[in-house]
């Protein structure tokens, strides 16, 4: 039997236990109350699967488990839902689903108006963020076809995420899933549920997340970085400034998942790029623009009136998948030749391939997912970090003295060991994570109910926890607005558990726990290298007009272009 409660319904739910509580039900004297911290089935990933030990913060990644206190069990009330495993206090304490907070609305059309109004479908990080400070910590809202639960306390994310259960299921928006009916396509991890999901994730994560694979890879990243900076020494203008720096993270972000999936150069940094790269990339900002917009306008409703957002949807998942597939196809050809002729392979498809459980329309759908996921994420998160380091000299000199006390010269291949010393450059990514997470939200359906700040959320309810408005709180972060990376290194020595545990569960940019990103670790080392390395060669200076605003596509991406102005260091310096 598993006691499902929040912190907070726990302390409700101990003062209200004494005297009034006993007189209404009298069951409710002595029951067992449990946090949950510390279950025997609160199961995670080790350590060195969710990325903790490289990471700056291990300290936040492995929080110790919270005291479990046990005072003799009753039994289930009978008030309770039969799957609502709460104490038997708790069942009284605990208010409804429906009395939780929510916006008032107009009858038939609810809120959909008012966030309209508000630009919820570009900017639905702001509007959800206003109705957290209007509403508090938790809320309920429908948007369109979003009829979710939010959360804002980290300590309410720790409590879901402790309950996710064997199969953490998230939300994967409509319109992907009649794009996959229409398609009869069965897609890759991202798309799965259940022990199909899990026994396909276990290979995954032997071959993305353990820590002896990453650093097979090193080397290619390497020449992927050198490649990069060779063409920015070229492209870049009379006055050293390189235009749209987020579509060359873009492409660099795939040429480097194409090094690491296929063992094979894609050409994405070469002068004449393919043209299907840049309409790939087309195809992808336009899945998540218009995926946005079908949150808002029912899908099934879209695709009947055949509104042009959805031709634009169908259009943009169909040109974007077939690409994927073509270099996929091509490189899959290549690897089956390598390894036919016995030379050394490798590159994870190769491995998939090696693992001989699927067969090869799954190694295309997992790849395939696996090529979409990396492209968008990685480059999105490293034009955040190069807009905020250019306009921060001395968190580039951090930087640069910190690289170059551990690499000893520019030309010098960076390997994990290395990586492993640099904790400022991942506390410059994890404070860039804070304030641009690129996955805004993160969901989660529970088994069974759950009791959240004293209220009831029922099993297989969606619920949202705002990792924008987690991240950017005063509650949790001083001066949240300002970009500080010390404040990741200095948390260690200075914050009470309790607050580094909150700063953990506010700043998660790859969720937590089995469900987690599958490609942390490669993307952390990607990014962790591309910032050694750029920042041991250049001064970056932003020259854009003013600020970049978020343009929120289902992901954070920036609004505006990204101007930067790049200064070889003197070689001396280096
Ligand atoms: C800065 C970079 C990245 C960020 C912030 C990021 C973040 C995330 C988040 C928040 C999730 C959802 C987890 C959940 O539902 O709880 C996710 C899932 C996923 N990511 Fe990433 N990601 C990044 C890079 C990558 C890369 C490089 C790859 C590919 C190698 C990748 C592949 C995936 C896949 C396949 C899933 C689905 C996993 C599953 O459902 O089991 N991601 N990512």
């Amino acid at each position: 039997m598993v006691n499902i409660v929040s912190r907070q319904a726990l302390s409700a739910a101990a003062t209200a236990t004494n005297g009034f509580v006993a007189r209404l039900c009298p069951h409710l004297a002595g029951a067992m109350v449990s946090t949950g911290h510390g279950d025997p089935d609160s199961r995670r990933l080790p350590a060195s699967f969710s990325g903790a030990a490289s990471s700056p913060d291990s300290s936040f990644t492995t929080p110790a488990p919270d005291v479990v206190r046990n005072i003799p069990r009753h039994g289930v009330c009978p008030m309770s839902n039969p799957k609502t495993i709460v104490s038997p206090a708790l069942a009284t304490a605990v208010r409804p689903y429906e009395e939780i907070p929510q916006p008032r609305g107009w009858p038939i059309v609810g809120t959909w108006i008012e966030a309209i109004c508000n630009g919820v479908v570009t900017r639905i990080h702001e509007y959800i963020d206003m109705r957290y400070r209007q509403l508090g910590p938790i809320y309920r809202e429908k948007l369109g076809k979003i009829d979710a639960v939010f959360l804002f306390d980290p300590k309410d994310v720790e409590s879901v995420l402790q309950k996710e259960g064997k199969h953490p299921r998230h939300m994967i928006p409509e319109a992907w899933i009649i794009h996959r009916e229409m398609t009869k396509k069965p897609r890759g991890l991202f798309f799965m549920d259940g022990e199909h999901w899990l026994s396909r994730r276990r290979v995954m994560n032997q071959l993305l997340l353990h820590p002896k694979t990453v650093p097979q890879f090193t080397e290619r990243i390497n020449e992927t970085i050198d490649d990069l900076i060779d063409r920015w020494i070229r492209i870049k203008g009379p006055d050293s400034v390189v235009d749209k720096v987020e579509v060359e993270m873009f492409n660099w972000s795939i040429e480097c998942i194409g090094t690491v999936l296929f063992d094979q150069r894609m050409g994405c940094l070469s002068d004449q790029r393919p043209a299907d790269i840049q309409e790939f990339v087309h195809s992808i900002q336009e899945i998540f623009r218009t995926t946005m917009v079908l949150t808002m306008i029912p899908p099934k409703m879209a695709k009947f009136l055949g509104l042009p957002v959805w031709k634009k949807f169908l259009s943009s998942m169909d040109t974007s998948m077939q690409i994927a597939r073509k270099y996929i196809y091509t490189s899959l050809d290549r690897v089956i030749d390598r390894m036919e002729k016995g030379e050394t392979v490798n590159d994870v498809c190769s491995s998939i391939l090696a693992h001989k459980q699927f067969d090869m329309d799954e190694v295309v759908r997992l790849t395939t997912d696996l090529f979409a996921g990396a492209a968008d994420t990685v480059s999105n998160a490293m034009a955040w970090a190069l807009y905020l380091i250019s306009q921060d000299s001395q968190v580039q000199e951090n930087i640069f003295n910190e690289v170059s006390a551990i690499v000893p010269g520019p030309d010098v291949v960076i390997t994990t060991d290395m990586l492993k010393q640099m904790h400022y450059v991942k506390a410059v990514m994890k404070e860039t994570l804070r304030l641009y997470p690129v996955v805004p939200f993160h969901t989660r359906y529970l088994e069974d109910d759950i009791a959240i700040k004293g209220y009831n959320i029922p099993a297989n309810t969606l619920i949202m926890m705002g990792a924008y408005s987690m991240g950017r709180d005063e509650k949790t972060f001083e001066e949240p607005n300002k970009f500080i990376p010390e404040r990741w290194l200095r948390a260690r020595e200075t914050m009470h558990p309790d607050e580094r545990r909150d700063a953990h569960y506010a700043a998660i940019p790859f969720a937590f726990g089995p469900r987690c990103c599958v490609g942390r670790r490669l993307a952390e080392t990607e990014m962790h290298m591309l910032l050694a390395k750029l920042i041991r060669r250049f001064k970056i200076e932003y020259a854009g007009d003013g600020p970049v605003d978020i343009d929120l596509r289902m992901i954070t991406a920036p609004k505006q272009s990204i101007k930067l102005k790049f200064t070889e260091r003197l070689v001396s310096a280096m």
